[in-house]
């Protein structure tokens, strides 16, 4: 007969922690006025042609050599540069072929990320910017919606700087989920007296689009946004009001009797995406997370909570006794290609020593129990966003340039809790390392089979693979 671990996916502080954890904005812009200083610009190419210009005081005829000495900027679709007029119309320098003379730290762009981009518990961390390309739009240049491609667990977001040259068109757009937001750069500018720029940062998984330029240049700097790999400060001292919040619902769902209340495991889908390759070590990226992730895992190390990062696989294949197949929670990225579909639940559990199937729902069937695929965990997911927190293996990405560390994908946060009586007591909760050593090992002896059948209360005990 199925039974339940607690059947609480609607409880109203499931919804409350998801509404603080979404509330967070996932970029940041603005204008500045700057020295006039920062608007000069040296490119040169390998045709020996360099130059020195000045945008607070440029015609047209020195953008149009800036424009016809940069190349036509390609973009990266899964492994490929790809040249598509139909997906982007622009022309570019890569960093050796142009200087400007602004740079990130005298305009304090790290202050700005601090103040507006990143949570307050993320204060401490450094952050380092790299220079990436200078863009130049002329009419009828665009650059259709994409993120930005992943370079390794540290890099976090993107930084684009606009120039204050006269252009119509040449939005920036931004979408996240369900939102949109639009960033008229050219026509925030014309309201400025002196030099200015204006900038945007966001997270890199966030899709945006530079909208056709109907009319002069619209020349930018992009840059990519790095943390350092500084561990991150103790959060007690977060005075940031959502870090609060987050706390207190924590705290109210783990004391809470009805949820979990055998012990077992949270589950959070996280609302931004990472880059995902073979050589991620999902533990380290613990420390890089982004908006409400960063708070998240900020209180669960708070609260001092077995919390791990793993990526969890949908299930493929056909129902197992009228039942959904398992899905199958990774600790690292296995490399699938070459697997067919159906085979991937199995290969995931084969290639992955820490590999865990998890029941579709908190209602099992316990016929199963004996079974090879008998799930080893129930999750209780607390926010499962996302399509489902689950990762897919065959998306076409479209980023800025050809991805070769991997793409970006979906990660969730599993928290270990223990009974009501036992949460705020660590040493009791089993951690994922605890049951990985589990194991493998041989299973014990089994009972003698009592004359009555009776189930055990709980559903999350692990059961030999
Ligand atoms: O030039 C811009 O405004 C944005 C360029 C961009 O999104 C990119 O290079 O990835
Ligand atoms: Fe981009």
């Amino acid at each position: 007969m199925p039974q339940s671990a607690g059947n609480t996916k609607s409880a109203p502080v499931f919804q409350r922690i998801a509404q603080i954890l979404t509330h967070t904005s996932p970029y940041c812009s603005g204008t500045l006025s700057v020295d006039k200083n920062d608007l000069l610009l040296f490119y040169g190419n390998d045709n020996g042609d360099a130059r020195r210009i000045d945008f607070g005081n440029i015609g047209n005829e020195e953008l149009k050599h800036l424009s016809e000495t940069c190349e036509q900027a390609t973009f990266g679709r899964n492994q490929e540069s790809v040249l598509d007029e139909q997906y982007r119309k622009s022309r570019k320098l890569d960093s050796t072929q142009f200087n400007p003379h602004l740079d990130g730290n005298t305009l304090k762009f790290a202050d700005i990320l601090h103040e507006d981009l990143l949570p307050d518990g993320q204060r401490d961390k450094n952050i380092r910017i790299e220079r990436y390309k200078l863009n130049v739009y002329e009419p009828g240049s665009f650059f259709k919606p994409h993120v930005d491609t992943p370079r390794g667990e540290d890099m976090f977001g993107s930084l684009v700087i606009v120039f204050p040259t006269p252009h119509e068109g040449g939005a920036f757009v931004l979408r996240d989920k369900t939102k949109e937001w639009t960033i008229d750069a050219a026509s925030e500018m014309k309201s400025m007296t002196g030099p200015c720029i204006t900038y945007i940062a966001f997270y890199g998984d966030v899709e945006h689009e530079v909208l056709p330029i109907t009319a002069g240049y619209r020349v930018t700097i992009t840059y990519n946004l790095y943390f350092d790999s500084k561990p991150i400060p103790p959060y007690s001292k977060i005075s940031d009001d959502s870090f609060q919040q987050l706390r207190v619902a924590f705290e109210e769902m783990l004391a809470d009797p009805h949820i979990l209340p055998d012990g077992g495991y949270l589950g959070f889908g996280l609302r931004r995406q990472y880059g995902l390759s073979h050589t991620t070590k999902l533990d380290a990226l613990g420390d890089n997370l982004k908006g409400g992730d960063a708070l998240l895992m900020q209180v669960c190390r708070d609260l001092s909570l077995d919390a791990s990062l793993r990526v969890l696989y949908p299930s493929y294949g056909s129902y197992y006794y009228g039942e959904k197949p398992d899905d199958i929670l990774v600790d690292r990225i296995p490399d699938l290609q070459g697997y067919y579909i159906d085979s991937v639940s199995k290969t995931l559990v084969d290639e992955c020593p820490g590999a865990l199937r998890v029941a579709q729902s908190l209602f099992i069937n316990l016929d199963r129990r004996h079974s090879e695929s008998y799930p080893d965990i129930v999750i209780e997911w607390v926010v499962r966003d996302r399509k489902n927190g689950k990762v897919s293996q065959d998306i076409v990405t479209y980023g800025n340039e050809p991805s070769m560390r991997g793409v970006y994908g979906d990660v969730c946060l599993i928290v270990a809790v223990g009974p009501p009586q036992d949460r705020r007591d660590t040493k009791k909760i089993k951690t994922f390392e605890e049951q990985y050593e589990n194991r493998g090992d041989p299973e014990p002896e089994p009972e003698p089979e009592p004359e009555t059948e009776s189930e055990p209360e709980t559903e999350t005990e692990i059961e030999g693979a």
